[in-house]
């Protein structure tokens, strides 16, 4: 099933996709599992018939929306491509003179959250692409518009200087200084040099964080102090004019070796607390502008702060697809996938997340192409004014992907339209958000204008090479990952309850399976409902001897096995051809189930009260900081609690309710002999106990500052005890 594109013969092969050898079972499977879905609904509704009661509504509820669940991942599972590139062609078909202008837009929001030495270490890392240097402008977006960030990048474009032409020189592939000179690589007396000129300037950016000013004896010139300057007392992250500064200009300046350099850009755009900013939404449209100013390259790098590069070749990758003529004028954006580095042996939040970054973008590919992941994507800046038939013309002609830019960037007009565009106010009545850009209104701004883009006609693809692209941070306390599972979740339902929702809107521009794909995300929120079903009332029914599931020994009883473990085994199966292991894949069903109690129920709640006007959290940055002591338990494998957070009762609560029904009821059954009636839910609250076992371990036995914080530990007791109580009255 091969099919192979660019490129006459194979010796100049430049990209290939196949379906993945699991398509026909997917298929076979889909359909199997569909009919026992059906058998299950249709076994719940002549229950229904005969003895109608809350809980078997409940269960039936919940029993609906798995199902709907499931048919949407199935979407994922009907095509999935495996593409490959050949970079080792591409200067056949394209000399590299002719390789296409880059601008690189990286985000940063707050200092203390995201140390600007890592944000400098992602800069440097692209900086050091194996590209034309005359042809990469490095944007850094500064939304937290702190003095730190800025000195770090001035400090930054001093040791690109010597970086750069070392990397060449070298050749290396880990172009982030911090991983590079860190690792044990052969020494040698140039290295060692580097590597204490490295350790000088993370020492100043570090100390002047630590300090809170930037101190006196780095500012070496009239001109950097003006800048500092602005640091008045009314500057505040949320109050504050555009700040634009050039610290590197391709061509003009040079590294050690003479070379030239990437241009390297510092904007932090204006903000003003009475003008919405729409945040990362907001930057990057703040940078598409500023940057069509000054270079108005026609591809786009969208990066996170924390999203450095791996592999200096990862362009090439990109234009193995974009040198095919064929597919150029719709590709709207080649997506890598987020990967992370220093993720615990067992992975016990789920942190690789292969689901939402490998299996499911592959998925896509065999459609219109994978979402937005919002880091590690080449866009083409066409893609953002209107689909590829449809042009969307922007309000001013400079900011046209047509439009030539060819002025020096540091000359004083353009430097002045550049802030025009950064003002807080510009888009007010343009199509800014809405027709042009990263799309408003929506706190996964990557996940809606993936869609809207793809809903405009634009494909995608998705580009997995063996060695990570880009690696990433990944939260290591378990609030953080809940928390930012919490903002996707509202993100996503800022989708689904619109006009755009992909069941409907998405299905008549998509295709079915397409907008079904999009509807996964658009609803995953309501596996909260299922989930937190699950986690209590099979339980509290078996304290009150209740059976709620067929005897183990019908037919009925042995359907709901088949779709457990049906379920279970191809979600194993799935992970493991992913390059998982059978240890993560559990952490990761357990963090499925946490998530399911905690994020999404806080999400739907965080969604209504916003809609209500009670106020809301916005965007909540995930923290690229931990203290020596959380990296320590985290490497041990143990879970983080330590903060006393409501987003944890649920996920207690549930962990001593299933224990108590499964002691009970283990009892129950062993003294009764009644095995066949309640043993299915035995074996649900065991289910549970399993999956609870470092939640109990941080209520009981832990002494350690990540134990779940007694206060928690009480609320949930209480909260547990109310239920039981209530189940006493109503079962
Ligand atoms: O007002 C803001 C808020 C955030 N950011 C930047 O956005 C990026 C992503 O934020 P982060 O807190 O790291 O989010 P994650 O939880 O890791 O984000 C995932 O989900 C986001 C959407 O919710 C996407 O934007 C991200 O690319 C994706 O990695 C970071 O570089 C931030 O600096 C801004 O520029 N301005
Ligand atoms: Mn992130």
């Amino acid at each position: 099933m091969e099919t192979s594109t660019a490129g006459a013969t194979s010796r100049d092969l430049l990209h290939t996709s196949q379906y993945h050898p699991h398509v026909l079972y997917n298929r076979v499977f889909a359909i199997t599992y569909t009919l026992a879905i059906f058998a299950l609904l249709y076994h719940h509704a002549l229950a229904l018939l005969h003895s109608p009661n809350a809980l078997s509504i409940c269960l039936f509820i919940a029993d609906i929306i798995l199902g709907f669940m499931w048919s949407t991942v199935q979407s994922f599972r009907m095509r999935p491509i495996i593409r490959q590139v050949f970079p080792e062609n591409l200067e056949k078909s394209l000399i590299r003179r002719d390789f296409p202008p880059l601008d690189i837009f990286i985000c940063t929001a707050d200092p203390y959250k995201e140390p600007p030495i890592n944000v400098v270490n992602t800069a440097l890392s692209v900086m050091a692409y194996d590209y034309p240097m005359e042809k990469m402008s490095v944007y850094v977006s500064d939304d937290g518009g702190s003095q730190f960030t800025l000195f770090a990048l001035m400090e930054a474009a001093k040791f690109a200087k010597v970086w750069l032409p070392f990397c060449r020189k070298k050749n290396i592939m880990e172009r982030c200084p911090e991983v590079y000179l860190s690792s044990n690589h052969l020494q040698c007396s140039e290295t060692e040099e580097i590597k204490v000129m490295y350790e000088i300037m993370k020492t100043r950016v570090e100390y002047q964080l630590k300090r809170g000013k930037v101190s006196d004896e780095y500012i070496f010139s009239e001109q950097e102090r003006r800048i500092f300057d602005k640091w008045s007392n009314e500057f505040t992250p949320r109050n504050h004019p555009t700040l634009i500064q050039v610290f590197l200009e391709s061509c003009k300046d040079k590294d050690v070796s003479g070379n030239c350099m990437p241009n390297l850009i510092y904007v932090s755009r204006e903000k003003n607390s009475l003008f919405p900013h729409h945040y990362k939404a907001g930057a990057l449209n703040a940078l598409l502008r500023v940057s069509a100013i000054m270079t108005n390259a026609p591809l786009v790098l969208t990066l996170d702060c924390d999203m450095y590069s791996n592999d200096p070749t990862t362009p090439h990758r990109v234009l193995c697809y974009l040198a095919d003529a064929s597919i150029k004028p719709e590709l709207g954006y080649i997506q890598f996938p987020q990967r992370f580095h220093g993720i615990n042996k067992a992975d016990i939040y789920g942190s690789e997340v292969i689901r939402m970054f490998i299996c499911n973008p592959m998925g896509m590919d065999g459609f219109a192409g994978p979402n937005y992941g919002g880091s590690g994507t080449f866009f083409q800046r066409r893609a953002f004014f209107g689909g590829p038939p449809t042009f969307f013309t922007p309000e001013i002609e400079h900011l046209s992907p047509y439009h030539i830019a060819d002025k020096p960037i540091t000359s004083e007009a353009i430097l002045q339209l550049a802030h025009l565009v950064a003002d807080c106010n510009y888009e007010n009545n343009t199509a800014w958000g809405t027709e042009i850009g990263v799309r408003y209104g929506s706190l996964s701004e990557d996940y809606y204008t993936g869609y809207q883009l793809h809903c405009n006609g634009w494909k995608s693809f998705f580009c997995h090479p063996d060695r990570p692209a880009f690696l990433g941070d990944t939260p290591i306390t378990l609030i953080d990952v809940l928390n930012q599972n919490k903002r996707w979740s509202v993100g996503a339902l800022g989708v689904t309850i619109s006009k755009y929702c992909p069941l409907t809107y998405g299905v008549s521009k998509l295709g079915f399976l397409m907008a079904y794909s999009y509807a996964y995300y658009a609803f995953w929120s309501s596996l909260s409902i299922p989930i937190t079903i699950y986690a209590f009332l099979p339980q509290l029914a078996l304290l009150a001897r209740v059976s709620v599931f067929p005897k183990v020994t019908d037919i009925w009883g042995w359907l709901y096995i088949f779709l457990f473990l049906g379920a279970y085994a191809q979600d194993c199966l799935d992970c493991i051809t992913h390059g998982g292991t059978l240890q993560r894949w559990w952490n990761e069903q357990r963090m499925w189930l946490a998530r399911g109690v905690s994020s999404y129920i806080f999400g739907l709640a965080e969604y209504i009260s916003k809609h209500l006007n009670i106020g809301m959290q916005g965007f909540n940055v995930t923290r690229k900081v931990f203290d020596e002591e959380q990296k320590k338990r985290y490497d041990q494998g143990k879970f983080e609690f330590g903060v006393p957070s409501p987003m944890f009762v649920p996920i207690a609560s549930a962990a001593i309710i299933n224990l108590l029904a499964f002691l009970d009821g283990s009892i129950h059954v062993w003294n009764s002999g009644n095995v066949e009636e309640l043993l299915a839910q035995v074996f649900v609250a065991g289910f549970g106990v399993l999956n609870c076992l470092p939640v109990y371990e941080a209520m009981v036995l832990r002494r350690d500052k990540g134990r779940m914080p007694i206060k928690i530990t009480v609320i949930s007791t209480l909260v547990a005890a109310a239920f039981y109580a209530a189940a006493s009255v109503f079962i």
